[in-house]
């Protein structure tokens, strides 16, 4: 066997490896500086060159061999380098003025043609600080090439993609006449180095510090405007590509993070949107702001919006947006009031229109009114039509009942044509609200009505045309807060790899919810009044009059996190539902999970994911004594609390629970997998009640915790959001949970592939037919009557024993037999072997089995 390989890391013995050994150089990374001067050709011309980080020498022994003899050729590292032939080399560190000092001791005045740099500091630490080092490496490494360049000569330098690349390419662009970034083909693609090739040296006379300089290169390029001073190089504007965070910090003086804004401030602010971004509250001291309280148009969320502006999600926003746009108005503040000014105006000036004249623009307005309200109509019609499409599409609806929602959306539509409920309530609101302003003296613009007469219709042609006016504006405003959260939401994205994968999985469980909503069904309207649950028999078809299935169990797994006092929602496919019979019987076989809800305190668990379901494992695992505890705890808790409670009903498969120990754990299993308990804490709970550990009662009460009770409603989605990532029980699980879980995923794991399941099957089955068969001729043999008995039973055994091996092939039998002299090389048929035979090599046969078995372990291993 040959010496093992390296395969992995730096230590891989590639094809550039090989070629460095059998040349002679040094380092595999000869071969860098090889391709980069087949492609540049910088050593051929070049009589002087400094090599820095040059250990071991590898590019020291190329330039040695493509620069013309007699060269001079100095190596700089910060280890001592091996000697090579006509090479000078020290043991220095590049960013030192003493290596600067030994450097310019050796070229005296020579400038040279080629500095290269192919420095990389001791990796190993923290990746981010490797690439800073190595990008100061080679600022430094571009400090000394400055000093010691001639003019038109080249500088090249290997340097790491990282954050400072773009800087550092801005820097030799400043200094150098052509900047190209290359990757030689000998450069490991899994390695972030490039390197640099700066052609004709620009030789500045003067060259500001801060070019060289790491801090201000890699820190703070993009504030400075520097220049190169005595030349003709020109670096007026600094600014590399890539875009550096600018932290924002405390104003000056302002030190505060809660801040408040007053509402006047708010109301009468150009810019409401960043007002609700930057403040914290929005106040109301003076006289005037305390009267904007007692408005209607304050209501209460609005009031509690005001308070703290920081827990608001989009649709609050909206409504102070519209708050304020109603106050503005009614202080005329809003352009709203200007345009009824304008109006009254126009409408004085129109009457010295010609009739015509009139008419034709009346009939244009009415016209472009119409189109709107029939363009808001389609659109809403669409959307209706899309959305039920994707309830098909996910089955949760049958075709007929587009054809319904199409007709109420056309019927809304019709409607809307013929009278707008919205719109005329929008009327009377706007009448209300000029009665209540007159009342209360404030400015109030006359649209009309002060000259007693057609005011009715001309009010509510400004009011139309105002509601527009105000429907645009929020609609601005609203169009405005999407961009600056679809923004957000990109920043997001762009700053968390991990946001898209989120966002997928939260779509997935919505489409789950979705699809799960429409097994159980949730309309409110088809809750049925009577029977405390959906009855399955009725379902069935079945006429009964007891409820004995209870659907909490999948209400339950499809509700998830639904709050149980909020109004629960219960399994109720309709009796003469349009379901697909398919469908049907799905829902009838989900319902068939043997658990039953006990308790309306159980009911609480449900609040709770891992809680959810265990109450069947619960029910089960009650005795009589428990269970009957259980119905007064029922029935007390029915009478305080005002939630629904499911009548607990009993359970056939209970006595399972009670038999014993190995029993119980294989019906726990199976059970829980029906319910779905297959995560780590539904285990862990649940062996906690089969080993006793815990009773059932303690367990519900520590299912009451701080996480049980908790309404989301009126919580903004993002506080949701946010919320649901950690506020959450934690529940400990224990490793024989883990265990458990393990062991039934390799048991379903192990389980044989559909195919050869099938394939077993049929071939049992067939067996079954040539036994019947078998039988069936043994029977007609049995009852002739011209044969002796002794000639029945050999006829009949023959029958049988011919039924039971059918399909089987008969096995062909081997004979072995001892090859004398075949291990010492003798080759041939073996004496007294006749036929076909082959030659097998018992050692042989083991070694190849044991290698067989060690390959499906290992296999085994691994998955
Ligand atoms: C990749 S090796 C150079 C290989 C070389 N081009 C060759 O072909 O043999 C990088 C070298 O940079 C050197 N080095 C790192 N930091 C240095 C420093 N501050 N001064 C001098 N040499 C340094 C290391 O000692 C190391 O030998």
């Amino acid at each position: 066997m040959g010496k093992a390989q390296k395969k992995t890391g730096k230590g891989r013995l590639d094809k550039y490896y090989k070629l460095a050994k059998e040349q002679g150089y040094r380092a595999r990374s000869a071969f860098k500086l090889i391709q980069l001067n087949k492609k540049y050709n910088f050593l051929e011309q070049a009589r002087c060159c400094i090599d820095l980080c040059a250990a071991p020498g590898g590019w020291l022994q190329v330039a040695s061999k493509y620069m013309p003899t007699n060269s001079v050729i100095v190596g700089v590292d910060l280890v001592p380098i091996k000697p090579i032939p006509h090479v000078v080399t020290f043991a220095a560190d590049i960013t030192t003025p003493h290596c600067r000092n030994l450097i310019q001791g050796e070229l005296k005045d020579w400038k040279a043609d080629v500095v290269l740099h192919d420095g990389a500091p001791n990796v190993g630490t923290a990746w981010i600080q490797d690439a800073y080092s190595q990008s100061e490496l080679v600022l430094m490494s571009l400090k000394l090439a400055v000093q010691f360049l001639a003019k038109g000569g080249t500088f090249v330098t290997k340097v790491f993609r990282s954050v400072d690349y773009n800087n550092l390419i801005w820097v030799f662009s400043q200094l150098f006449g052509k900047v190209e970034a290359t990757k030689p083909p000998s450069s490991r693609n899994v390695s972030a180095e490039i390197f640099v090739v700066c052609r004709d040296f620009l030789a500045p006379k003067l060259i500001d510090p801060k070019f060289l300089d790491p801090r201000h290169v890699f820190k703070e390029l993009a504030s400075s405007a520097d220049k190169i001073v005595g030349n003709d190089v020109q670096a007026n504007v600094f600014h590399p590509e890539k875009k550096r965070r600018q932290r924002d910090g405390y104003n000056d003086g302002d030190y505060t993070l809660f801040k408040t804004i007053s509402a006047t401030d708010f109301i009468q602010g150009e810019d409401p949107i960043a007002a609700l971004g930057t403040f914290n509250k929005i106040t109301f001291e003076t006289e005037q702001e305390k009267e904007w309280l007692d408005l209607d148009i304050t209501t209460e969320d609005v009031k509690a919006n005001c308070d703290d502006l920081k827990v608001l999600g989009k649709g609050d926003f909206k409504m102070l947006l519209r708050w304020r746009l109603k106050l503005r108005e009614e202080y005329g503040l809003d352009v709203k009031t200007k345009d009824t000014k304008e109006m009254v105006e126009t409408v004085e000036v129109d009457e010295e229109m010609d009739e015509e004249q009139k008419i034709s623009e009346e009939l244009a307005r009415l016209n472009t009114e119409v189109a709107a309200r029939a363009k808001r109509a389609r659109r809403r019609a669409n959307e209706v039509r899309t959305k039920t499409i994707q309830r098909m599409q996910l089955q949760m609806t049958a075709p007929l009942d587009i054809g319904l929602e199409q007709h109420d959306a056309s019927l809304s539509i019709g409607q809307e044509d013929v009278f707008d409920l919205g719109e005329a309530e929008n009327q009377m609101n706007k009448r209300a609200q000029i009665k209540w302003l007159n009342d209360d003296g404030l400015e109030v613009v006359d649209s009309g009505d002060s000259d007693g007469q057609n005011g009715s219709d001309q009010e509510e042609d400004v009011g139309l045309s105002s509601d527009e006016e105000q429907n645009r504006k929020v609609d601005e405003l609203e169009a405005e807060l999407d961009n600056l959260y679809d923004t957000y939401k990109d920043r997001l994205r762009e700053r968390d790899a991990k946001f898209k994968v989120k966002e997928e999985r939260a779509k997935n469980k919505e489409r789950e919810k979705e699809w799960n909503g429409i097994q159980v069904t949730d309309d409110e309207d088809m809750e049925s009044d009577d029977s405390g649950g959906w009855n399955r028999d009725e379902f069935d078809g079945n006429d009964t009059s007891s409820s004995e299935s209870s659907d909490d169990e999948d209400e339950d797994k499809n509700e998830g996190e639904e709050d149980p006092l909020a109004g629960r929602k219960r399994l109720r496919p309709p009796k003469d539902s349009a379901l697909p019979t398919a469908k049907r019987q799905r829902l009838v076989k989900t319902l068939e999970s043997p658990s039953k809800p006990s308790s309306a305190a159980t009911h609480l668990w449900f609040s709770q994911g891992v809680f959810s379901g265990l109450n069947g494992v619960d029910d089960l695992n009650m005795n009589d004594d428990e269970r009957e505890e259980e119905s007064d705890e029922d029935e007390s808790v029915e009478q305080v609390s005002d939630f629904e409670i499911v009548p607990a009903s009993q359970d056939d498969g209970a006595d399972t629970w009670d038999a014993n120990g190995e029993d119980q754990s294989a019906a726990k299993s199976e059970r829980m997998q029906k319910l779905g308990l297959d995560t780590a804490e539904a285990v862990t709970l649940a062996q906690m009640l089969v080993n006793r550990q815990k009773t059932k009662t303690e367990l519900i009460n520590d299912g009451f915790n701080r996480y049980s009770l908790n309404s989301k409603e009126g919580l903004p989605s993002w506080f949701l959001d946010d919320e649901a990532k950690y506020y959450k029980a934690n529940i400990p699980i224990t490793k024989e949970a883990v265990a458990a879980l393990r062991a039934k995923q390799r048991a379903l794991d192990a389980r044989p592939i559909k195919k050869v399941a099938e394939a077993k099957a049929r071939k049992k089955m067939r067996a079954a037919q040539q036994l019947e068969k078998a039988m069936k001729k043994a029977d007609g043999v049995n009852d002739a009557s011209d044969m002796t008995e002794r000639e029945k039973a050999k006829q009949i055994e023959r029958l049988l024993q011919k039924g039971k091996s059918r399909g089987k092939k008969a096995k062909k039998e081997i004979k072995v037999v001892v090859a004398k002299g075949a291990h010492k090389g003798i080759k041939g048929r073996p004496k007294g072997v006749k036929g076909r035979y082959s030659m097998v090599d018992a050692r042989m046969k083991k070694e190849v089995r044991a290698q067989k078995l060690r390959d499906k372990q290992h296999k085994r291993k691994r998955a």
